[in-house]
């Protein structure tokens, strides 16, 4: 196809990209999850799109991800490959003028938590394998008998989703409230805390830092869910509760949305299987945990990624 000026299209594609669909299997109380990234692509003849503004042959990228979402639920996703096979064939039959279509497959991998008295990990709450970082800030000042040191200890990115176990109700209304009250939901952030010690004086931090990555993992896992906020402040309690070293945490936890999505369109049903994982913008819920008696942070603090 040529415009007669020497110039014409060259090879092209089309399609959905980085569709966030998240699979809950919730026929059994052990909920299974699949979290995947997908994209898909269109080839073959769609010059006409391109040169007449003709778009007879275009199956829409709209449809496309309808098509990822609905299969999710439809044919489920056993594997990442075969829910990928069947899509990538579902187009072909879609859209006569494909000649190939493609489809790619990111699985984020989630494992149980830990949590005691439940061999084999929590029955529906879920870490993020691989994720976090440690962090810590310290902070010295001064010279000789003045001189003095805070230790801040923290993690970062912390993946943790629940599939049930959480509700948000009762919450303030106005006239631009269009949220519907929810009294079973996917529950996700990434957690960052930071945790400052009143003293490291025979802690063993290394160990120090597994038991509060365990301690917030636990009290996620195990506390009924009204809102995030009072999740946070169940994890503060548990890490305060046995660290008697740490004097304050503050948590820093984006609500990562997970979307019901409307089958129904597609005459299938959604019972908390198939979930849209919003990207932005999500709720940023902040707290510190604090003893009463903790003491002037002093320049624990300055200058330290944290909320005021
Ligand atoms: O756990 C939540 N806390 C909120 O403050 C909030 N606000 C909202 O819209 N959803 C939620 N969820």
């Amino acid at each position: 196809m040529t415009d007669g000026d020497g110039i014409v299209l060259g090879t092209n594609q089309y399609g959905k990209a980085e569709n966030r669909v998240v699979r809950v299997y919730r026929d059994t109380p052990r909920h299974r999850i699949r979290d995947l990234n997908v994209s898909t692509a269109l080839r073959g003849d769609f010059a006409a799109a391109h040169t007449d503004g003709d778009q007879r042959d275009i199956l829409p990228t709209d449809t496309q991800k309808n098509t990822v979402f609905a299969y999710a639920k439809e044919v489920g996703v056993s594997s990442p490959e075969e829910y990928a096979v069947a899509l990538a064939t579902r187009f072909l039959v879609a859209a006569p003028s494909a000649t190939g279509a493609q489809v790619s497959v990111q699985e984020y991998v989630w494992d149980r938590v830990e949590v005691d008295g439940q061999p084999g990990g929590h029955d529906h709450s879920f870490v993020r394998r691989g994720t976090e970082t440690r962090t810590c800030v310290v902070t010295v000042q001064g010279r000789g008998a003045d001189q003095r040191v805070w230790v801040v200890s923290g993690l970062q990115d912390l993946l943790v989703l629940k599939t049930t176990g959480s509700e948000f109700r009762g919450y303030l209304r106005d006239g631009y409230t269009t949220l519907e009250e929810v009294d079973d939901r996917v529950m996700a952030t990434s957690l960052t805390a930071r945790w400052r010690w009143s003293g490291t004086d025979g802690v063993d931090l290394d160990a120090a830092y597994a038991s509060v990555r365990q301690q917030c993992l636990a009290a996620y896992a195990t506390t009924y869910s009204r809102a995030l906020q009072e999740t946070l402040y169940a994890m503060g309690r548990a890490v305060l509760g046995t660290h008697p070293q740490i004097a304050e945490i503050r948590f820093s936890a984006p609500n990562k949305h997970h979307v019901l999505c409307d089958l129904g369109p597609f005459g299938l049903t959604n019972d908390g299987e198939v979930f849209h994982a919003a990207d932005r913008p999500y709720g940023l819920i902040e707290a510190t945990v604090t003893r009463e008696d903790a003491g002037d942070p002093g320049e624990a603090w300055t200058a330290v990624p944290a909320f005021a």
